[in-house]
């Protein structure tokens, strides 16, 4: 079965000065014997935009990367890249930048030579290949090293050829798999931002893939998660967390509860009273078509603990399982005494605020627009 998806517009339009393609992949699907790898899937990429794929191991985000790359090739669809169909372009000749988790720098070569590489098999004139390899040795702040070779650079800095190297030829799509893998967190989040200011100077349209939920987030335009093959949902950062389409992304991105929506009580418009498998009758908002069948998702930061949770839509009674210290949070399990019902609930940390202990009598409360109803099951 064909999937198609509506696709949201990027919240950020590209500047008009981006020179990146647009992607557009039309039934674009993948088989191995029995096996689907990549449903057939219709997509599309605007220029300049910052594109991320996450998803579980196995869902088939290398394998779209692939064909876009061209080293795996589809089993049905077209792939137009700037309006052309790369389908039969070998991947030497597509011209898109390519950035891995493993750098694959050229180790005899120094730094200026690895990103004059891809110049030279053009056949570039010397005097471009000096002004281009110093404008990316600037944009990567590598000036000073230019000399070294791979082995005498840290793994940040080798990541930095690795994007120099794929973008020094004005490449109209880069794609990128994993590039920050290999790093520990502080310089990841260092690089992250590098890519990205690197990135909106270039105006190139990138195709970024990661295990990395918050890499993504705070990377790209859009994301699409992907699921067994599939793309699940395709929005912003925010509409993914706000308005996630199924159980399985408002889990994959971020945290959230999950109650199963047994009966729809009511609806009048967005406004919706619903109970939960556990008997529990929570106001909440439920976008068209969402009612019984469905879960209500509740994101940790939106539920209040306390005497501040009287007055809200909702206000239960609950006894806390457990708390824990996280960086600048408190996360609380709390169960509620009418349902049995779980909750996680996250509250920001500051020096002066007592940790309610395990066993403690809560009130428990949010609002009707912070109890979302998503359609589907709650199983992964
Ligand atoms: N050459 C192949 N032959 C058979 N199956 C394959 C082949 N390549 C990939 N697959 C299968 O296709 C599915 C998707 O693989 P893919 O590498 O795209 O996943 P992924 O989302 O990138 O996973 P990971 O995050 O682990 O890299 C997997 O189940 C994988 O086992």
């Amino acid at each position: 079965m064909n999937q198609h998806f509506t696709i949201e517009a990027p919240p950020m339009v590209a500047a008009p000065t981006a020179h990146g393609a647009v992607v557009e992949f039309e039934d674009v699907a993948k088989t191995y014997g029995d096996f689907e790898a990549l449903r057939p899937t219709t997509l599309r990429i605007e220029a300049g935009e910052f594109f991320a794929i996450i998803g579980p191991s196995g869902s088939g985000k290398s394998t779209l990367l692939g064909i876009t790359a061209g080293f795996v090739p589809p089993s049905a669809g077209a792939i137009r890249v700037a309006g052309a169909d790369v389908v039969a372009i070998p991947p030497y000749r597509r011209n898109f930048g390519m950035v891995f988790q493993n750098y694959a720098l050229f180790p005899h070569m120094s730094v200026a030579e690895n990103i004059a590489f891809p110049l030279r098999m053009r056949g570039c004139p010397r005097a471009e290949i000096a002004a281009r390899v110093s404008r990316m040795l600037a944009m990567v702040r590598l000036e000073a090293l230019s000399e070294r070779r791979p082995s005498q650079l840290s793994g940040g800095q080798q990541q930095r050829v690795a994007l120099a190297r794929a973008a020094v030829y004005d490449p109209l799509l880069l794609l990128m798999d994993e590039p920050l893998g290999a790093l520990d967190k502080n310089l990841r989040e260092e690089m992250q931002e590098e890519i990205k200011k690197f990135q909106s100077a270039l105006g190139v349209t990138v195709i970024y893939v990661t295990h990395d939920q918050h890499e993504a987030a705070f990377m790209a335009d859009r994301i699409a998660i992907m699921r067994g093959g599939r793309l699940e949902q395709v929005a912003s950062p925010r509409g993914l967390y706000e308005r996630p389409a199924t159980p399985f992304v408002a889990s994959f991105l971020g945290e959230a509860s999950l109650l199963p929506v047994a009966a729809l009580v009511w609806r009048e418009g967005e406004e919706a009273l619903v109970e939960t498998a556990g008997g529990l009758r929570v106001r909440a908002s439920a976008p068209p078509g969402h009612g019984e069948g469905s879960v209500l998702c509740i994101r940790p930061e939106n539920i209040v603990l306390g005497p501040e949770a009287r007055g809200l839509d909702n206000v239960f009674q609950g006894t806390v399982e457990d708390v824990v210290y996280t960086t600048g949070s408190v996360r609380y399990r709390v169960r509620l005494e009418a349902s049995d019902l779980l909750l996680v609930v996250r509250i920001p940390s500051r020096p002066d605020i007592m940790l309610m202990p395990c066993g403690e009598r809560v009130a428990v409360g949010w609002g009707r627009r912070d109890a979302l109803l998503v359609a589907g099951e709650t199983t992964p």
